[in-house]
């Protein structure tokens, strides 16, 4: 679990990136951070790693103060993966992969296997090893990314981004592919994005901000869905909506919100007034409950 107590964030020219921010993040769970441009998701991401460190407040990680760590250990104990793979354009798929490791001290030839096997995982064929990053597709770049994110086995992966640069479809696959490796690798990931269809497909919690690190609302997509905590949410929810087209679906167990392929985005509280304000939410041009969407 991770841990943020009354986080601030100055930057030195005065900019506060980040006001009075508390969050629990669970344990192998996927949590997203979800905002406009500038709003200081990324600052909270890498003061997790301590690429950035507060001005005050703490942050824990199993209990532990991370004030009281080693920066580079630290660093090097947690997955990162960037917007644009953020790969060394001079190495190759397998030395971008293993580059930690290395670092570490693993040997050469082991952490040459562990790199492989990682392309395994996030289903880059093997034979990509010894080509250089802009020998791949972006797609593939992001996989090497997402390998090399978890080349050191962490607990925890943070997540930049990671898909903003790819084409829709490329990037549908790997959302696909992460709730895949979040459920048998068991990672807790903490992943940022401006894009809530995304944050809604992926998060299990997922924290919606404004401007200046402050939290409009956190909850799971169905709660947010369902009840938006103010207009400045619901717009924000709302503002894809002739895309994601939601609509609720009836099943035995209630009823759940589907987007527009099908997938499951939310279970809906029994509550009729929530239903009601979800269906407001959806608006004019949304399918009405029980249709399918176009
Ligand atoms: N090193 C820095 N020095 C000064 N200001 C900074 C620094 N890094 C970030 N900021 C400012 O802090 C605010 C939050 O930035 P941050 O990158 O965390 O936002 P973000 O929500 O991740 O934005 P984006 O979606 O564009 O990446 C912005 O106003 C940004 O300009």
């Amino acid at each position: 679990m991770i841990e943020f107590r009354s986080v601030t964030k100055q930057f030195p020219d005065g900019t506060v990136a980040v006001r009075d921010f508390s969050l629990i993040i669970p344990s192998r769970k996927i949590t997203v951070l979800v905002g406009s441009s500038g709003s200081g998701k990324t600052t909270i991401l890498r003061m997790i790693n301590r690429m950035v460190d507060p001005t005050s407040g703490t942050i824990e990680i199993d209990g532990e103060d991370i004030s009281t760590l080693a920066p580079v250990n630290l660093r090097r104990s947690i997955g990162y993966v960037m917007q644009n793979s953020g790969l060394l354009p001079h190495r190759k798929v397998v030395d971008n992969i293993a580059t930690v490791p290395l670092l570490r001290g693993v040997k050469k030839r082991v952490a040459r296997e562990n790199a492989l096997e990682l392309m395994d995982t996030v289903g880059l064929d093997r034979s990509l090893a010894d080509k250089y990053p802009s020998q791949l597709s972006g797609g593939q770049q992001q996989r090497v990314g997402v390998a090399r994110g978890l080349a050191v086995d962490p607990n925890i992966l943070l997540m930049d981004e990671p898909f903003g640069a790819v084409d829709p479809i490329v990037r549908d696959d790997l959302q696909q592919e992460l709730l895949h490796l979040q459920r048998e690798l068991d990672k807790t990931v903490v992943f940022v994005t401006h894009d809530i269809d995304e944050a809604f497909l992926l998060g299990e919690q997922v924290v919606i901000f404004r401007t200046g690190g402050i939290v409009a609302q956190k909850g799971t997509p169905a709660e947010i869905l369902s009840d938006p905590a103010d207009d400045f949410v619901a717009s924000f929810v709302g503002a894809d909506r002739g895309k994601r087209s939601l609509h609720i679906e009836q099943t035995p167990t209630g009823d759940v919100l589907v987007d527009s392929d099908g997938r499951t985005a939310g279970v809906l509280s029994a509550d009729s007034a929530h239903e009601a304000k979800a269906a407001t939410l959806m608006g004019a041009g949304a399918p009405a409950q029980g249709e399918e969407a176009p």
